[in-house]
């Protein structure tokens, strides 16, 4: 499972929970503005907006799972296995791959608004990468540096872009049923609660946090958009980049995936492989790992973003223990 979020704080942060059992080699990937971007059915980009996220590399082709553009856009595509349905090529459609998305989108949307305009005759095309990247059954988040933010799901019914108004994306169900079902959490909240339920009753206040009794904490869909949502709507605002990312991990930490406690086959546990936050204004690209608990940064602006090749930066992943004596 994943999580998404986008966190504002004066500037906005913008990134995801990438939860999966096995680590498929993701790296720092740049895609400098000259690099040209190939699409199946759609022309080549030979100059677009430049580009960084996390993402494997494949026959010179970025496979982004997130990412942010140089105009404040970020993307993230996670698992919608089940909902989720490609179409075949259409005639008078903009034919975009699933695995296309997130580099058609960010190459050319200053704003979720652009964003909005480039989907609008988008069929996401059945396309497979190759007959070892088959097409993964994703939806999507988009952001801006406003804090705009929709969500893209393209189901049997056919493409749909929904504003979200929380800035959350998990998996499934589909997006109207998760905003829909936070209505049962009307009640939860950071102060203890008023005794409403019996109030002749002593009911005493024998904890603190009495208010967040009802928060889900699963590992599943539904318990992740809860939680992150209401951690992300209460987080404080900080004085620094420092303090905001700080905080931003902390919202992405409240939905972490430890080892051991989701088994998506015998034995095998999915986790929280990596965690990233982009600060949306910035282009500077943050990440920590399972292993790695220090959060790395990458500025796309400390790179020649006129350059035509791909700049990859490999995922640190030692743990290095600050020894105080
Ligand atoms: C599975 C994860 C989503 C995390 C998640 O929700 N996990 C588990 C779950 O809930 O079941 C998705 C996010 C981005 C996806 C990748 C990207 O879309 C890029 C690429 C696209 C190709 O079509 C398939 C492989 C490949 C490399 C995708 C594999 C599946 C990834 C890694």
């Amino acid at each position: 499972m994943c999580t998404s979020v986008i966190y504002t704080a004066g500037d906005y942060y913008f990134g995801r929970n990438l939860d999966l059992e096995v680590n498929l080699g993701q790296e720092v990937v740049i895609t400098p503005r000259n690099k040209t971007l190939e699409f199946r059915e759609m022309p080549n980009l030979e100059h677009h907006y430049a580009i960084i996220g996390m993402s494997i590399v494949r026959d010179d082709y970025p496979l982004y799972f997130d990412g942010v553009n140089e105009k404040g856009v970020g993307m993230a595509g996670l698992n919608f296995d089940g909902p989720a349905h490609y179409f075949p090529v259409q005639e008078g459609k903009d034919n975009i791959a699933s695995f296309e998305l997130v580099p058609y989108i960010l190459a050319a949307a200053s704003s979720v608004a652009e964003a909005k305009k480039l989907l609008s005759n988008a069929n996401i095309a059945n396309i497979n990468f190759s007959d070892k990247l088959q097409a993964a059954p994703l939806h999507w988040i988009i952001a801006d540096k406003t804090g705009a933010s929709v969500t893209v799901e393209s189901t049997a019914k056919g493409l749909n872009v929904y504003d979200n108004p929380v800035g959350v994306l998990t998996n499934n169900p589909e997006f109207p049923r998760q905003l829909l079902n936070l209505s049962n959490y009307r009640s939860v909240a950071p102060a203890n609660p008023a005794n409403v339920f019996a109030p002749n009753v002593d009911l005493p206040v024998y904890s603190r946090g009495l208010g967040t009794h009802f928060l889900p904490g699963g590992m599943d869909s539904e318990s992740r958009f809860v939680k992150a949502t209401f951690t992300k709507m209460h987080a404080p605002v900080g004085n620094s980049e420092v303090e905001n990312i700080t905080n931003y991990f902390h919202i992405l930490q409240s939905v972490e995936q430890q080892k051991g406690l989701d088994e998506v086959a015998p034995n095998t546990f999915e986790y929280t492989i990596y965690s990233d936050g982009s600060n949306l204004k910035k282009g500077i690209f943050y990440y920590k790992t399972y292993e790695n608990s220090q959060i790395n940064a990458v500025d796309m602006h400390k790179e020649d973003l006129e350059a035509s090749e791909l700049i990859t930066y490999p995922v640190q992943n030692k743990q290095i223990i600050n020894q105080q004596n």
